[in-house]
């Protein structure tokens, strides 16, 4: 018996940052959108807790008790008294350390995966409650589609979406850490006055109506000032994707990867092929949204 899970990666289409809070979290209004890249959770009973991982990162990933998947095991099984017994392995597709979510993708593939497998019987919001304890992002990754964030970025509205919105991604040749990322960000704000974050009204209309250009001209990210200090080059990717014709181009969550907005699959390969061209980034994927949310790909 094994099952499969698969679960989104996710670009923030606004990321608006509030001050440091006492915890050392940001309340934010995170506008998040699954997009069609991909990880695979695969979970099979087993004499112990292992974690094995595939893919082009696979070696920047941690093997032990601090991967996301395995803490999202524990977590259930701690919660219904019972072993975490279980191999888990993850096909990994989304960059690691990328802004993506990739490690939130697959604490929430992971716990919908062992759910399913120990046929728990835990209810959304029980999941959901779990995801939120392992991660600001996890919750999102469940639920895909598009949602609003508030709080750390946990407690989640899923937003209308009124049709696909086509992206590239340009792979950087490193990662940044989110809260070195955070922590630049408090640097860059030091004695000015931080606004609380709130969700823009164009944005979200652009996002129902499906408008990409209108959605081009509203995209923001706080934390892009903040990457952008502690990655300079990004400056250049940037700006060889907006040359390329993207509509828009930003900072995806706390970076490195960087995400263009273009009209339809066409632009997106021309931009694509501009990007690798420039030679400003590792590599460039193309992808959609909105994406589902963590979904049983396979069990048997
Ligand atoms: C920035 C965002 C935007 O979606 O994603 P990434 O770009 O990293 O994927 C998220 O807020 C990242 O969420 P996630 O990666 O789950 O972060 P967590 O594990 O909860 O927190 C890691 C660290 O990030 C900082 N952090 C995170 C969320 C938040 N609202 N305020 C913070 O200050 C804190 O320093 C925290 O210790
Ligand atoms: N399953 C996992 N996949 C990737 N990274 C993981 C995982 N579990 C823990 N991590 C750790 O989380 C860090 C952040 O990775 P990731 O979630 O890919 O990036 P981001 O937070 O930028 O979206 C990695 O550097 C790694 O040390």
């Amino acid at each position: 018996m094994s099952v499969t899970v698969r679960v989104p990666a996710k670009v923030n289409v606004q990321l608006a940052v509030g001050a440091a809070r006492p915890d050392g979290f940001h309340d934010l209004a995170n506008v998040f959108l699954a997009v069609g890249l991909y990880d695979e959770i695969t979970v099979t009973p087993a004499d112990e807790l292992r974690v094995t991982c595939d893919g082009p990162d696979a070696d920047q990933v941690p093997l032990d008790r601090t991967n996301l998947a395995a803490r999202a095991a524990v977590a259930l099984a701690e919660r219904y008294g019972r072993s975490p017994d279980v191999h888990l392995h993850i096909a990994k597709d989304i960059p690691v350390a990328g802004g993506m979510a990739g490690g939130s993708a697959d604490g929430a593939g992971a716990l919908v995966a062992c759910d399913a497998l120990w046929g728990t019987g835990a209810s959304r919001e029980e999941l959901l409650e779990i995801c939120a304890e392992l991660g600001s992002d996890v919750p999102f990754s469940l639920v895909g589609g598009a949602a609003l964030g508030i709080g750390r970025g946990e407690r989640l509205t899923p937003l209308e979406v009124g049709g696909t919105f086509h992206w590239v991604f340009a792979m950087a040749g490193r990662g940044l850490s989110t809260p070195a990322v955070f922590r630049e960000f408090d640097r860059l704000g030091e004695g000015t006055d931080i606004p609380e974050p709130v969700a823009s009204g164009e944005l979200l209309a652009a996002l129902a109506k499906g408008d990409p250009d209108a959605l081009a001209a509203a995209v923001s990210n706080d934390l892009q000032p903040a990457a952008l200090s502690l990655f300079p080059e990004l400056a250049g990717t940037l700006a060889a994707g907006r040359a390329a014709g993207a509509l828009t181009a930003l900072v995806s969550g706390s970076g490195p990867t960087t995400a263009f907005l273009v009209r339809d699959p066409e632009s997106a390969a021309a931009v694509a092929q501009a990007l690798l061209a420039s030679e400003t980034c590792r590599t460039v994927r193309m992808a959609s949204g909105p994406a589902p949310g963590a979904t049983v790909a396979a069990a048997g």
